[in-house]
């Protein structure tokens, strides 16, 4: 297994924290009650359940009670989107945007399949959308507006609040997936016009399946999972007492790192970026620079493919992505950079690395080292290189036979 590669590739998942590692085990082994138990202890286990809670609000700046512990970010969105439904069934109107994630963007194909009506937003070439057609789509009829708080591939960060006050305007609920920001923007539900958000804890150095759907309080919850009492009857199962101690901690550390991760994350990243448009012709930044996690960079190398960047990267221990993991498989040019209209030339040619706290200068020097000579030799085995008539028919080619 490999273990000491440089890991670019935080937007996909994150290493677990040691200390999130050492507060969880214990729930693995002697701490198993049921926190539902009536003995002393099941309230023990409750009531580590309960730190937990506390601690996923603070991060959130959200109330204890406010926070449903889900298995993953998929889930928080799916479970926002049907209660936001279910609640007002009156309305069949919903607006997401078409750089969703699939957690969001398939939920809603699927619903339209059974009646609703959905508008998906469309981005300019920086990635970010218009705030006129939101306003020229919100109607009476609109239950619900789901977007991104930033963008897992770019890193573009919508204008959440500029958002939420015209969703406000015409009473429909607003869900904002928010599992690429949390941690790395500060958060404040109780100056915000969110009414429900997701967050998942992979994302921030907890485990892989478990994650948190903020729910306001006031606004009408139906629960996506039905059966007993669990999470005050907003999500049904024992819960996962384990990975939801885990959260908690994760949480807690996300809180204390934020601001100094986030200055040195973003000096990082920007040293990498500026190091390789400065080094490597052909190249751009794709999203939104001005509004963008500062984690994140999406590029796009003009006349050769992603994938064989990857390839060539791999074999120097380096793990970087092309587009989201959960659709590197396809070979489908990325949704969102499709969305965005980049050009043919550049649209298969994207690299996002992603950084976390663990990334170190060395780290980012080595890619800076070895990342020219990656593009030049693909290029040198490109019979396109500045033709981009000729790229764009061999592009068109292979789609076609894929
Ligand atoms: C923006 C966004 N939403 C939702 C998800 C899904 O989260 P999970 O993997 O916990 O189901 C991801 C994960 O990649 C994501 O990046
Ligand atoms: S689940 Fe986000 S990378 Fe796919």
């Amino acid at each position: 297994m490999l273990k000491n590669c440089i890991y670019l590739d935080n937007n996909a998942t994150t290493k677990v924290d040691p200390e999130v590692v050492e507060v969880m085990l214990p729930y693995l082994t002697d701490y198993y009650a049921n926190p539902s138990s009536m003995h002393t202890f099941g309230g023990q286990i409750g009531k580590s359940v309960k730190v937990a809670r506390e601690q996923v609000a603070a991060l959130l700046g959200a109330d204890e009670s406010e926070i449903v512990f889900t298995s993953c970010g998929t889930e928080g969105d799916n479970a926002a989107i049907r209660a936001a439904l279910l609640a007002q069934p009156e309305k069949r109107h919903i607006i997401t945007t078409q750089v969703e994630h699939p957690a969001v963007l398939n939920v809603c194909k699927q619903l339209e399949t059974q009646g609703y009506q959905v508008t998906y937003l469309s981005v300019n070439e920086k990635g970010q959308i218009d705030l006129n057609e939101l306003e020229a789509s919100l109607t009476g009829n609109t239950a619900l507006v789901t977007v991104m708080y930033a963008n897992n591939e770019t890193g573009t960060i919508f204008p959440i609040e500029e958002i939420g006050a015209r969703v406000k305007e015409y009473g429909a609920i607003f869900h904002v997936d928010a599992v690429q920001a949390v941690g790395k923007i500060p958060l404040n539900m109780k100056t915000s016009t969110i009414d429900m958000l997701t967050m998942s804890g992979h994302k921030i150095h907890a485990p892989k399946g478990i994650g948190a759907l903020y729910v306001r309080r006031g606004v009408r919850f139906r629960p996506l999972l039905i059966g007993g009492h669990q999470e005050r009857g907003r999500r049904a199962g024992t819960e996962n007492v384990p990975a939801i101690v885990a959260l908690g901690k994760a949480a807690e550390l996300e809180m204390f790192h934020l601001e100094e991760a986030t200055k040195r994350e973003r000096k990082l990243r920007d040293r990498l970026e500026q190091s390789l448009l400065a080094k490597i012709p052909d190249c751009a930044v794709n999203g939104d620079v001005k509004n963008r996690l500062p984690n994140t960079t999406n590029i796009g190398f003009k006349y050769i493919e992603g994938e064989a960047i990857l390839l060539l990267l791999n074999k120097h221990g380096i793990c970087a992505s092309s587009g989201s993991a959960c659709t590197s498989g396809s070979l489908e040019p990325s949704h969102v950079l499709r969305a965005m209209g980049l050009p043919y030339t550049t649209l298969h040619g994207s690299i996002r690395f992603s950084l976390c706290r663990y990334t170190t200068e060395a780290e980012i020097d080595q890619v800076i080292a070895v990342m020219p000579e990656i593009v030049e030799r693909l290029r040198a085995l490109s019979p396109f290189k500045n033709d981009d008539a000729g790229w764009l028919q061999q592009q068109e080619h292979t789609l076609v036979n894929r």
